[in-house]
């Protein structure tokens, strides 16, 4: 990267750059009046035919990628578009290519969207989208779309902390707009940590916050919560541990184990320490390519955590993930 000449201000987020060889497509979220997203269907005789998409195509060389999707979206669906927000970059490797699937928000149209190429157009409720048959690197998109864009994890309390003032934190928390919490306790002993846990869920009920228990496969079946798989349980498991309606997450630290987790049917991961924490010590952390290294070989949402809060959360998004993880960065205001 060339300096910013002397006497300049600081250019802004430093543009990502596609790796060699990858495909960069771009597509589109078109929302209706009614909230319902477009979706296209591939045409027989492509590649995924049959398979349900966002409307977009692959960026030609010389295209910036917002003329490439106002290309395609007029050349696949007739409308006139204007770009809203970038939603999320998914890096995917299938095998045959790596892919780069760059999907924006559309913040407004101009016609009437129809099948020009003859494809079938579908306008879908959001909560009907992951009934869809989409491509693999659709599957994080969808869940950007609909999940939260972080999630707790909570720490013990500290030395000489009643519950009451964990509870007070955690209450706060949820009024700052977390809805996704993993219940971890560390050197708390069982009868502590279950009544904890029981006013957890209490208060994360009241907010229609998901609570996920940490570790404990039994008492998060007796409690009817959540189950969250460190990487070793995860390594344990031959079957989902929990029944297919309770959420199930895991920490997974390589590329084996996001396949596992994946297999096992988990709803989400963590991937991290992106950067060092203190909770780590002794690990530089992954950096976002050691992310994306890891984003690409899985399909499921996935979080990034390590020294990251929700000022990190368009950059998580920018690589692939659902969003951030924290202890302390979504505990302390
Ligand atoms: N448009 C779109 N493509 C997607 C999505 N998910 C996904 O994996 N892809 C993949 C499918 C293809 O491998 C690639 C897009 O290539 P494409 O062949 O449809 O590109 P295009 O519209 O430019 O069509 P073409 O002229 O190259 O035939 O991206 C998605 O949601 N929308
Ligand atoms: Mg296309």
């Amino acid at each position: 990267m060339t300096p910013d000449p002397p006497g300049h201000p600081p250019s802004a987020l430093p543009q990502p750059v596609d790796p060699p060889g990858a495909t960069h497509v771009v597509a589109g979220v078109i929302v209706d009046a009614r909230g319902r997203v477009l979706l296209a269907r591939r045409t027989a005789g492509r590649e995924l035919a049959g398979l349900w998409e966002f409307p977009g195509g692959k960026v030609e060389p010389g295209e910036t990628p917002e003329a490439a999707l106002a290309r395609e979206l007029d050349e696949e669906l007739g409308i006139e578009v204007e770009l809203g927000d970038p939603l999320m970059v998914v890096p995917h490797l299938t095998p045959t290519r790596r892919l780069r699937l760059d999907v924006r928000g559309i913040r407004a149209w101009r016609g009437t969207p129809k099948g020009y190429e003859g494809q079938a157009l579908a306008w879908v409720q959001p909560g009907a989208l992951p009934r869809y048959d989409m491509p693999d690197p659709d599957r994080p998109v969808v869940a950007a779309l609909l999940q939260p864009d972080h999630c707790l994890v909570t720490p013990p309390p500290g030395p000489g902390d009643s519950d009451a003032t964990w509870l007070a934190a955690l209450e706060s928390a949820l009024a700052r707009g977390v809805r996704r919490v993993q219940f971890r306790m560390p050197g708390i002993d069982r009868s502590r940590r279950q009544q904890l846990l029981a006013n957890a869920a209490l208060h994360c009920a009241a907010a229609g916050a998901q609570l996920l228990v940490n570790g404990d496969a039994r008492l998060a079946c007796e409690s009817g919560l959540g189950l969250h798989l460190p990487a070793a349980r995860l390594r344990e498991c031959r079957a989902r541990p929990v029944a297919d309606d309770q959420p199930l997450s895991a920490s997974c630290h390589d590329a084996e184990e996001l396949k596992l987790a994946q297999a096992l049917g988990c709803d989400f991961a963590l991937v991290g320490p992106v950067h060092p924490t203190p909770t780590h010590p002794g690990h530089g952390g992954i950096g976002w390519a050691g992310f994306e290294a890891l984003r690409e070989q899985a399909s499921l949402p996935i979080y990034a955590i390590g020294g990251l809060g929700v000022d990190d959360i368009a950059a998580a998004r920018s690589h692939g993930a659902q969003g951030i993880a924290a202890i302390r960065g979504l505990w302390e205001a």
